[in-house]
């Protein structure tokens, strides 16, 4: 029977870097972000719900959305933030459900589901198991201004519109600490997989 492992952690907590180490073992991930991309593309129906809500201001001249100033307005208000979510999360959960099947129908024995709002919205029930890539704090708001080139203020509204890193801990069944090495958290995960036996 299929493992549907559910990956989650906070803003540049370290999820990709996790993902990408899952990856290289051949491990299958279905990543919401990319997924989240794919559905707010120009013709989808969430392009169009948008838009409607959020106006034509939020598109760039290529009517594409301009993902920096929706960011700007959703990071700093809870209803924008709700309205973008009530339009985007169904056609995601919606698309990771469709490819998580289609996986588990060809046989694949793990499947990673990479979901950064996994407690926020309650999605615990499409996977078996979670893990928590955890960082303190202060590593995250630096690691998020030093990837994104954001100002203090722009990463802690980001890190503030999650649920605290430290109330998913109880939450989830195993915890990789990120705040170390690369390295350490390989060991971390390569502790795990064996525990869990993933492959
Ligand atoms: C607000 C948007 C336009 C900003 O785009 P941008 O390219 O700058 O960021 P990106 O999509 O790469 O997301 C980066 C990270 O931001 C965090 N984040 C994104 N959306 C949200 C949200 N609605 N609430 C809390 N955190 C969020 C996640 O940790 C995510 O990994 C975009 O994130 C979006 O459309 N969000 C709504 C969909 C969503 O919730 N996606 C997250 C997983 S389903
Ligand atoms: N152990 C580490 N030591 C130093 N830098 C790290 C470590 N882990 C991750 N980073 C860096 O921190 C940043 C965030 O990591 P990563 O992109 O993996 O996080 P994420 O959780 O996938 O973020 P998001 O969900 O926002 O895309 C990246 O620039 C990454 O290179």
């Amino acid at each position: 029977m299929a493992l549907t492992i559910g990956l989650t952690g906070g803003i540049a907590s370290g999820k990709s870097t996790v993902s990408n180490m899952l990856k290289d073992m051949g491990i299958v991930i279905i990543d919401a972000d990319v997924i989240a991309r794919k559905v707010v593309e120009d013709g989808q129906d969430a392009y169009n719900q948008i838009v409607q809500a959020f106006g034509e201001d939020i598109l760039l001249s290529d009517q594409t959305i301009d993902r920096t100033k929706l960011g700007s307005i959703v990071f700093y208000s809870e209803e924008k933030r709700l309205l973008l979510n009530s339009i985007v999360h169904p056609a995601v959960r919606k698309q990771m459900l469709a490819e998580k099947e289609e996986y588990i129908a060809n046989g694949t024995s793990t499947i990673v589901l990479d979901i950064p709002l996994l407690f926020e919205s309650k999605l615990t029930s499409m996977v078996d198991r979670t893990i928590l890539v955890y960082v303190d704090y202060e590593t995250q708001l630096k690691r998020l201004m030093d990837r994104n080139n954001l100002s203090k203020q722009d990463a802690e509204a980001r890190i503030n519109s999650q649920m605290p890193l430290k109330e998913k801990i109880p939450l989830a069944d195993a915890v990789i600490y990120n705040n170390g090495t690369i390295e350490e958290t390989r060991i971390q995960l390569q502790a795990l997989s064996k525990e869990w036996d993933i492959q």
